[in-house]
């Protein structure tokens, strides 16, 4: 799932890594508890970033399991300072998902990671349900990793929080959430 809302970037605020979520957003993960009441998940991993874990914890505490966080489920290394024009980078990497920034990652090598990581998880709890804490860019690559025709405007307008069911039998794979059809 793409987490809760989150307080906005300001210059000198919390990093990445410290960056929670705002009090709308804390509403809106308890309200997740009721939303996903039917899951009953064997499992719950997280990006390390703050307000992935804020996002999962209510569900963590409701069903008794320990949020667990991989760096490997971390949002996108875009290379890019918060900027009010993000999109117009964002929408350059989606048109070339190889391009990388200086220090940064290119969309393509997110969805190498993201599709590794998720299969990581659905092999070592296969036949069970596993909760994942994330973030919008990392959810959409991970898509397009699994093959979903996804684009930047797909990841543009995915809604805070969303959750994105996917399922893996055999070879098969299925994916559910708003936006996909
Ligand atoms: O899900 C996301 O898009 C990233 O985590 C960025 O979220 P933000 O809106 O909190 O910067």
């Amino acid at each position: 799932m793409r987490h809760a809302t989150s307080h906005v970037p300001v210059p000198g605020g919390p990093d990445e890594l410290h960056r929670g979520l705002s009090a709308f957003g804390r509403t809106q993960a308890g309200q997740l508890v009721d939303d996903l009441a039917d899951l009953r998940p064997d499992a719950i991993a997280s990006s390390p970033y703050l307000r992935a874990v804020q996002t999962v914890e209510p569900l963590a505490r409701r069903f008794g399991v320990t949020v667990t966080t991989d760096a490997a489920l971390r949002e996108w290394e875009s290379g890019l300072e918060p900027r009010p024009d993000y999109a117009d980078h964002y929408a350059r990497s989606w048109a070339d998902p190889d391009f990388a920034r200086p220090g940064g990652e290119s969309l393509a090598a997110l969805s190498t990671r993201a599709v590794a990581a998720l299969r990581v998880l659905a092999d070592q709890h296969a036949g069970g349900t596993v909760v994942v804490g994330s973030h919008g860019t990392f959810v959409a690559r991970a898509l397009a990793g699994f093959g979903v025709a996804v684009d930047w405007p797909f990841s543009a307008a995915m809604p805070m929080p969303a959750v994105y069911r996917l399922s893996f039998s055999g070879m098969r794979f299925h994916a559910e959430g708003p936006g996909l059809r």
